[in-house]
């Protein structure tokens, strides 16, 4: 377990980031535009943060809301500038070689809208297949390898609106892995589930993505079994700050037997950790049903559906 700290250099880690901070300034008013001057206030979701995740790690942000895991995370894959610091991913600085940093990652976000819903799953993976440049060919053949992975096979033809929120957040991770990167960003991907699908999920990525494919996975979670069931380490993030990294069970027994991750969030952070309230999506849309081991499969009456939208 190590206490975060400052300082230090980059090395060459899967993830890297060395005095990482961003700061959105608070939008101008009426009397800032006329006087030229920027607006007082602002807020730095990520403030000066050190830290470096080892190739085929699965590391967890465990923070609440706002604490600016989204931040973080939008900075490593170059969504968002830093406003001081550095970082690298896979070996390529997220600022200055942010191309190369996009060619080997993938991000796994639950903004479902992001997708084609009138098209089906399978058109959906090739179309944004196509955005990485793969030949006709070669696309078709990963976008049916990772209908398998997620185990859609059976649900490709069907139109994304008709996938349950389990469905689609297995859409999301085939997505982001369809230019087989090195490291995989998921921002909290259990997050519109309900327990039972979350579950479903966890177990999945576990077993596909983790155990068979090895990936660098970093994740935000707002979730306490989630960093527990998923993580080999997890930092505690809050107002923007690492607290604390170390493995859940070193986390805990750090604090004595019969801890808990949520007493590790209080003693480092001073807060209570709130679970998000479950979205209560449903796990299943209509059309499909649970099959034993909980993932949404194609019962009666989906034809009886109108298709379009
Ligand atoms: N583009 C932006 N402009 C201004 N402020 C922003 C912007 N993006 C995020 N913020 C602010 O940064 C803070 C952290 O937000 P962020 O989404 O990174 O947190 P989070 O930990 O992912 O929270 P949540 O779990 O609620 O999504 C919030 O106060 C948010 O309002």
């Amino acid at each position: 377990m190590t206490r975060a700290s400052g300082g230090g250099t980059i090395a060459d880690n899967a993830i890297e980031m060395v005095n990482l901070t961003k700061t959105f300034a608070a939008p101008r008013g009426i009397a800032d535009l006329v006087h030229r001057r920027t607006a007082a206030g602002g807020v730095t979701p990520v403030d000066g943060v050190d830290l470096a995740v080892e190739e085929g790690e699965v590391f967890g942000l465990l923070g609440p809301n706002g604490a600016g895991k989204t931040t973080l995370i939008k900075i490593l894959c170059t969504l968002v500038l830093p406003t001081a610091g550095a970082a690298k991913v896979n070996g390529y600085d997220v600022v200055k070689e942010s191309g190369r940093v996009r060619e080997s990652i993938g991000l796994v976000t639950t903004d479902e809208r992001s997708f084609y819903w009138r098209l089906t799953g399978r058109q959906n993976l090739e179309f944004f297949g196509s955005l990485h440049n793969f030949s006709t060919d070669d696309g078709r053949e990963m976008v049916e390898e990772l209908l398998g992975v997620v185990d859609l096979k059976d649900a490709a033809d069907v139109r994304f609106l008709n996938y349950s929120a389990g469905m689609k957040q297995r859409m999301a991770i085939a997505r982001g892995l369809l230019n087989d990167p090195a490291v995989l960003f998921m921002d909290e991907p259990t997050r519109s589930l309900d327990p039972g699908a979350a579950e479903s999920l966890r177990d999945f990525i576990r077993k596909e993505i983790v155990g068979s494919r090895g990936k660098t996975i970093f994740i935000s979670t707002h979730n306490l079994a989630e960093a527990e069931e998923l993580c080999g380490r997890v930092a505690i993030f809050d107002e923007g700050k690492i607290k604390v990294i170390g493995s859940p069970n070193e986390l805990k027994a750090s604090l004595g037997d019969g801890s808990k991750l949520s007493d590790v969030f209080l003693h480092y952070t001073g807060k209570r950790f709130e679970e998000r309230g479950r979205a209560g999506a449903g796990a299943t849309a209509p059309g499909f049903r649970p099959d034993r081991r909980g993932f949404p499969h194609r019962g009666g009456g989906l034809g009886r559906r109108r298709g379009g939208v």
